[in-house]
């Protein structure tokens, strides 16, 4: 024995951005990267305006607008209303602290999570937080991404810091291999259907195994993307030749010998062999079905070959009432199959699935067929550099041809502050991570899965196993 501890990858990095422990148990953390998206940023400035403190490294940060933006193809700040005078707010602001600002007119503009690994603004063993909870999702290239509210906001602005609890790091090991035609985003619905949305509460969560491996690093963005519906705090992947390939030549990454440099570091950010994690699940991923959720939270999730559970089969009487309760909401009863259900609208973007490899699964099952009769389709690329590689690819005309809308980046019908919104009772498929009641507009009801599934449900007009696509 050397005496060295054997140290996780969340260990190594957390402790390598501590500035110091705090006496009420937190721990102080330097900030590498600050994103910064309209919403949760009015106040953040309003609150430093009023405080009479500035920005302590404008050069760090970077703002976007993507959430109230209008996804109308050639929209402006005033198309979406509604959103005009948060995004002027945030111009603004970012002009008078000398931040970086991607709006609606700069071709980087996109959802924040997209763009921060597409820049090479998120790298391997940097910290970057932002006033969103899914800014775990750049973990997938084995950064520590934090989400934070909009006083954090405020704090790292003013300082460069963040002040956390420490979390716990646990492990979720994906194992065996991939099935054809699945893809990250069924792998992370099953782990929240076994562990629950607050299986991970508290905690730091390293993604491993052969399956997680094999995920080229797009499907490990979306993996990472949905640790919040786990209940996590992060999500990460350790960085590997695929995560420094991705990152080459990328506008903030490291150039020339810089980049070698960083190379032979990142390649020390892994989890030591006989690190201990606080817990270590594995999850089977051989006889894996594609994953559709039925209820109103992430976990209510289910093989698309699978029937609506009966609420009467759970053992917890909170689960028992919480799973009825999910089945009138989405007007579903219990025993009927998943496979079948008839759509209303089909939903592909968001910052889980709105990256290029998505919308070219999607359009591999659309190719040359059309959209069901009365179903609304579309496809909302999760930034303008994603929208301007799909129509390098002519993705653009294969939805289009479908019957598909092909929109501008934003979160769109993700969450429905634009004007992109699904109507009382509609029943959406999509592609994005959060499906509350509610979500995706007043009384409209949400099924997520994975890009082909959804596309595929589109065409059929309802859901499908898209296995049998494959075999038809
Ligand atoms: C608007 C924003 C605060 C919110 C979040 O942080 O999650 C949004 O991105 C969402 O997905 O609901
Ligand atoms: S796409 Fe959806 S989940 Fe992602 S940041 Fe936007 S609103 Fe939030």
């Amino acid at each position: 024995m050397t005496g060295v501890p054997a140290l996780t990858l969340f260990e190594k990095i957390w402790d390598a951005h501590l500035v110091r422990r705090l006496d009420d148990g937190r721990d102080l953390i330097f900030v590498d990267r600050h994103v910064l998206q309209e919403t949760t940023s009015a106040v953040a400035f309003e609150n430093l305006k009023r405080a009479g403190r500035g920005v302590r490294r404008p050069e760090l940060t970077l703002a976007t607008q993507d959430h109230i933006v209008s996804t109308a193809p050639g929209r402006d700040e005033a198309t979406n209303p509604g959103g005009r005078e948060l995004l002027a707010l945030m111009r603004a602001n970012a002009y008078r602290h000398r931040i970086r600002h991607f709006g609606v007119d700069d071709p980087r503009q996109g959802i924040v999570h997209v763009i921060a690994p597409e820049l090479g603004l998120a790298q391997p063993g940097c910290v970057l937080a932002c006033g969103d909870s899914h800014t775990s999702t750049v973990g997938g290239l084995g950064a520590l991404g934090i989400g934070v509210g909009t006083s954090e906001v405020e704090h790292v602005l003013a300082t460069q810091t963040l002040a956390l609890s420490r979390p716990k790091p646990i492990r979720v090991r994906f194992q065996g291999r991939i099935p054809p035609g699945l893809v990250a985003k069924d792998l992370i619905l099953r782990a929240i259907g076994a562990l629950g949305v607050a299986g991970g509460r508290g905690s730091a969560v390293e993604y491993a195994g052969s399956a997680v491996e094999a995920l080229p690093v797009e499907g490990r963005l979306t993996l990472c993307n949905m640790s919040i519906e786990l209940g996590a705090r992060l999500g990460f992947v350790a960085p590997d030749e695929k995560t420094f390939d991705y990152l080459r030549g990328r506008e903030f990454a490291p150039r020339g010998p810089a980049f070698d440099a960083a190379m032979a570091a990142w390649r020390s950010l892994h989890s030591d062999p006989g690190a201990a994690f606080v817990r270590d699940v594995a999850i089977e991923c051989d006889r894996l079905a594609p994953q559709v959720t039925w209820g109103t939270t992430p976990e209510d999730v289910a093989g698309v070959d699978d029937r609506i559970p009966d609420p009467a089969s759970y053992g917890d009487a909170g689960r028992r009432e919480a799973a009825a309760k999910a089945l009138r909401y989405m007007e579903l009863a219990p025993g009927v199959p998943l496979e079948g259900l008839p759509i209303d609208i089909a939903f592909i973007g968001s910052c889980t699935n709105g990256r290029l490899s998505d919308l070219q699964a999607a359009a591999a099952v659309v190719r040359g067929r059309k959209v069901a009769p009365r179903v609304r389709a579309l496809v909302v690329p999760g930034s303008m550099a994603v929208k301007r590689e799909a129509e390098a690819l002519g993705l653009h005309e294969i939805f289009r041809d479908a019957g598909f809308e092909w929109r501008d980046a934003g979160c769109s019908m993700c969450v429905s502050i634009n004007e992109d919104v699904a109507p009382p009772g509609s029943r959406c498929i999509a592609t994005s991570n959060r499906n509350f009641e509610n979500r995706q507009g007043p009384g409209s009801r949400t099924h997520l899965a994975s890009p082909a599934t959804v596309a595929a449900a589109a065409l059929a007009g309802r859901i499908v196993d898209i296995r049998k696509e494959a075999r038809a």
